[in-house]
């Protein structure tokens, strides 16, 4: 699912006016019957509603739903923030509303007054939508400074009035309004993946509001939203004659003394995902640990033959002193195909960074942001933060999988794919590791760089949504993660 900016969402809405064709108005009408129907889907008529609208279309859109709620029979008060001129829709809405139910709506055109709610009102927040070019000030900040403190739920149409659709690290973040949930129009906004924007944005869900087809997919962005439906077909399908040698061999370099766990969670998470055959490369204190943990497993204390294997994976567990910095070394010196690169592998490369140019092309390197803030230099914001993962990925022809709550993979064409899946319960030790055998056991299987990076990622955020419904946040842990890795298959097979 392509992101697009605020500008191109614009264009993309003239698009659909002049080409499906809808008026303007009716394009508002036909998006504020879905907003209407999501709206009543989560709140009963027993629930008052307040109704903020601005003076644009997001207004309009406020308006509208406005006198949709009423002619439902909700309670519904409407406040309109109207200190200059109206966009023509917001006209035609404010018009609308007054004609069928006059006495609903109350204008406030130089100072806030905050109106009479109770404790269990929904406030609507329909004042600033897409259109939003520089901080709130004023009447506009008042009334956002009231939403917050009332600590009512609040559903924000479109983006929380305030925020910026994409870049936002250079606002005063205080008059921005803090939802409970947004129903966004169509797309996701950028700014609803960054974690700076998390105490505004809430949950989020998307309103397909019928954007013309042809003009989504004639305009190109470089951010996607990966989704279900991109995963399925990726899947690939088992034939009846298969033998352990069709799905490859995974060797994993993981593991020192006392970090057995790491390589006992990446080989298994590699055998989890599929991967035909593993074996484990790590100092003889671990071996009677991982044979033992995972019988399915062979293990190596000598590096031979590189080239016979699928896969490789190296960095969970094997610390930064010389003699795993010599590893690497030998390793990215001898290969000459894509690799997958973790943990200390890249806290060895952030101490040596000409190490960088030797990793092969097509490689994978998954670090959380204070690894790559090692590898690529400290950022200031996330924004900042992708660029640079942009920039990198391209340079050395790499995907940069940047690990968050919205895991970020950047393509060597300059390709920026934010995961949907996952939560925050597998933040805990080792679900980078079992990521990583997720790679490793892709790679092995014969899945293209592209597809490995993009599947696992999802599968991983998708097993991990699995295991939550067994566990709570808190108690998650890594192997969870792995326990659920047949079910978040069969999820994508349904
Ligand atoms: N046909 C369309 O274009 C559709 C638009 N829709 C709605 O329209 C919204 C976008 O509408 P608009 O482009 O009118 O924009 P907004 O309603 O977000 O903002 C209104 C206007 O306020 C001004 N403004 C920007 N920042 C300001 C600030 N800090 N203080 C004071 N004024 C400021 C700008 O001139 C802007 O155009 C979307 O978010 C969505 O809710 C939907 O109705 C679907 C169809
Ligand atoms: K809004």
């Amino acid at each position: 699912m392509k992101i697009f900016s605020t500008s191109q969402i614009k264009q993309l809405d003239q698009y659909t006016i002049e080409h499906e064709p809808i008026s303007s108005i009716d394009l508002m009408e036909r998006a504020t019957d879905k907003l209407f129907h999501q709206f009543i889907g989560r709140y009963s008529q027993l629930q008052p509603v307040c109704i903020i609208a601005g003076q644009g279309n997001n207004g309009g859109d406020a308006l509208a739903l406005g006198r949709k709620l009423l002619h439902a029979g909700y309670t519904a008060s409407v406040v309109l923030i109207n200190p200059t001129t109206l966009s023509p829709d917001c006209e035609t809405n404010k018009q609308r509303l007054l004609d069928e139910f006059p006495t609903a709506l109350n204008i406030l055109q130089q100072q806030f007054v905050a109106p009479a709610i109770s404790d269990d009102t929904v406030i609507i927040d329909g004042l600033f939508g897409s259109g939003l070019s520089r901080p709130l000030t004023g009447i506009f900040a008042e009334t956002v400074h009231w939403i917050n403190q009332t600590g009512c739920e609040v559903v924000a149409i479109d983006i929380p009035s305030g925020l910026q659709g994409e870049e936002n690290s250079t606002d005063n973040k205080l008059p921005i309004v803090k939802a409970t949930i947004t129903y966004t129009l169509q797309f996701p906004k950028l700014a609803f993946l960054l974690p700076e924007n998390a105490d505004f944005v809430g949950k989020w869900e998307i309103i397909d509001i019928g954007i013309h087809p042809k003009a989504i997919e004639q305009t190109t962005s470089d951010y996607s939203y990966l989704v279900e439906e991109d995963i399925r077909n990726q899947i690939k399908k088992r034939s009846k004659f298969s033998h352990k040698g069709s799905f490859g061999h995974a060797l994993i370099i993981a593991g020192n003394n006392g970090m057995a766990g790491a390589s006992v969670l990446t080989a298994k998470a590699a055998l989890r995902s599929g991967a035909g055959l593993v074996t484990v490369f790590g100092p003889e204190c671990n071996r009677i640990i991982v044979q033992t943990a995972i019988p399915e497993a062979i293990f190596k204390t000598t590096l031979t033959a590189t080239v016979n294997y699928n896969a490789i994976a190296i960095g969970p567990g094997i610390g930064t002193q010389a003699e795993s910095a010599e590893i690497l070394k030998d390793i990215l010196s001898q290969i000459n195909k894509s690799c997958i690169l973790d943990a200390d592998a890249l806290n060895i490369i952030s101490q040596q960074n000409d190490l960088l140019k030797l990793v092969p092309e097509g490689s994978i390197i998954t670090p959380h942001p204070k690894e790559f803030d090692r590898l690529f230099g400290i950022s200031d914001s996330t924004c900042q933060r992708i660029s640079k993962a942009q920039e990198n990925a391209k340079k050395y022809k790499i995907y940069i999988i940047l690990k968050g709550a919205h895991s970020l993979i950047a393509t060597p064409s300059g390709r920026l794919i934010f995961n949907s899946t996952g939560n925050p319960g597998m933040s805990t030790a080792g679900s980078g590791d079992v990521l990583t055998g997720i790679l490793a056991g892709l790679l092995a299987q014969g899945y293209s760089t592209e597809e490995t990076a993009t599947t696992s990622v999802f599968l991983h955020g998708r097993a991990g949504d699995i295991a939550l419904e067994r566990e709570s946040e808190e108690s998650l842990i890594a192997s969870d993660i792995i326990g659920c890795l047949g079910k978040a298959y069969k999820s994508l097979k349904e």
